[in-house]
């Protein structure tokens, strides 16, 4: 059995489903990123694990146990918040040692676990500071301490780093990855932001409207995206619907493609063409599935440009390109410029829900 089973959990707020009959396994040591648009069901989702909310059908189990009915308290989890939820009142110290027991622990090593903690989240010697005194990213470390103080089996991180500034968000999620790595605590995370998902996860689940759309590791999720919904929330897409037309072509308006895949004659097939997988070629070049275009929009944004551009010839939809700049700085390309593409086969893979 998995170190924490959701078996067909239900919430509804009213009228409104939140959670649709979620099934999830995750295993020990495990990080998984709950991911989804604002409202899909991903908080309420951690919180109802965490006792928070109180499904209406389903159940919980954690390490073989049924927790589905018990309270916060009896539950084995620590939490970190979006906000930081630090006492103010409290020092850093104070903060770090609220779910311990000082009395059972002995003070020495009560002491000893609130030193250990600090330096675990690279801030030893803060304990004496209040919270108002730290910065944002600071706070969060100290909150991280705090839940991992009791040493939890189960760390669950709602949005733990979205209030924090772009630099510090980065710095902290390769932070927390570590740390989790070190202690090999199971995680469960919420975020919206799918590079974090990208970068910090094990195994990625794709929520929307309360359901789940996809569970996969985060190269699966981006590479073979089940349907529409995860294609285009994870990263850039080009959706490309073309009927194929025998069993290794498709046409959509003026472009005849070769698909990797075994195809039926005569079927609309759905594809998902990244950005990054149209290659850029010589005007010259032969290349299987390549075609000449006109670029619309070309917008620089450092490390690479994305691209607008629409092939030639009738029917023609826009299509999304990402080329690298290094690769552009030979060939200079503008809005009104033709250039030639084209889209390897082996990336013309039909999405599975439209296979
Ligand atoms: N206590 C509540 N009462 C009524 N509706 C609620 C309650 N909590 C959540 N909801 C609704 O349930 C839906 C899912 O909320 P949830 O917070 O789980 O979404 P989310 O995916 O985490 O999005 P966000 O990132 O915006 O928090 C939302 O439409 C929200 O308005």
């Amino acid at each position: 059995m998995a170190h924490l089973e959701i078996r067909s959990l239900h919430k509804q707020f009213g009228s409104f489903t939140a959670l649709d009959h979620i099934e999830l396994s995750v295993e020990r040591g495990e990080f998984l990123v709950l991911l989804g648009p604002s409202g899909c069901g991903k908080t309420t989702l951690l919180r109802t694990i965490a006792g928070l909310e109180r499904q209406d059908r389903g159940q919980i189990l954690h390490a073989g146990r049924d927790i589905s009915r018990l309270s916060p308290a009896a539950r084995d989890y620590g939490i970190v918040f979006q906000s930081y939820a630090l006492f103010p009142n409290l020092n850093v110290g104070q903060n770090v040692a609220y779910g311990l027991n000082q009395r059972r622990a002995g003070r020495e090593a009560f002491q000893q676990r609130v030193d250990e903690m600090l330096r675990l989240v690279g801030l030893p010697g803060s304990e004496n500071k209040y919270p108002a005194q730290l910065s944002g990213g600071q706070q969060q470390r100290i909150a991280l301490a705090r839940a991992l103080a009791t040493q939890p089996d189960l760390l669950l991180l709602d949005e733990p780093l979205s209030a924090l500034d772009a630099i510090e968000r980065v710095r902290l999620r390769s932070e927390i990855r570590q740390l989790q790595q070190n202690l090999g605590v199971t995680t469960l995370m919420v975020t919206h932001d799918q590079e974090e998902a990208l970068a910090m996860a094990d195994r990625i689940v794709v929520m929307k409207s309360g359901r789940i759309q996809q569970v996969g590791d985060p190269h699966d999720i981006y590479r073979f995206p089940r349907n529409d919904f995860v294609a285009d929330f994870i990263g850039r897409s080009n959706l490309i619907e073309a009927e194929a037309i025998d069993p290794q072509h498709v046409s959509q308006g003026p472009l005849r493609l070769r698909s990797a895949a075994a195809l039926s004659p005569g079927r609309a097939y759905r594809f998902n063409v990244r950005p990054e997988d149209i290659r850029l070629l010589d005007t010259l070049d032969q290349a299987e599935n390549s075609f000449f275009a006109t670029v619309d929009k070309c917008e620089f944004l450092g490390a690479f440009s994305l691209v607008t551009l629409t092939p030639v010839g009738q029917g023609s939809r826009p299509l999304l390109a990402q080329f690298s700049s290094n690769y552009l700085a030979g060939r200079p390309i503008h809005a009104g410029s033709t250039v030639r593409v084209g889209i390897p086969a082996e990336h013309l893979l039909p999405m599975p829900e439209s296979a």
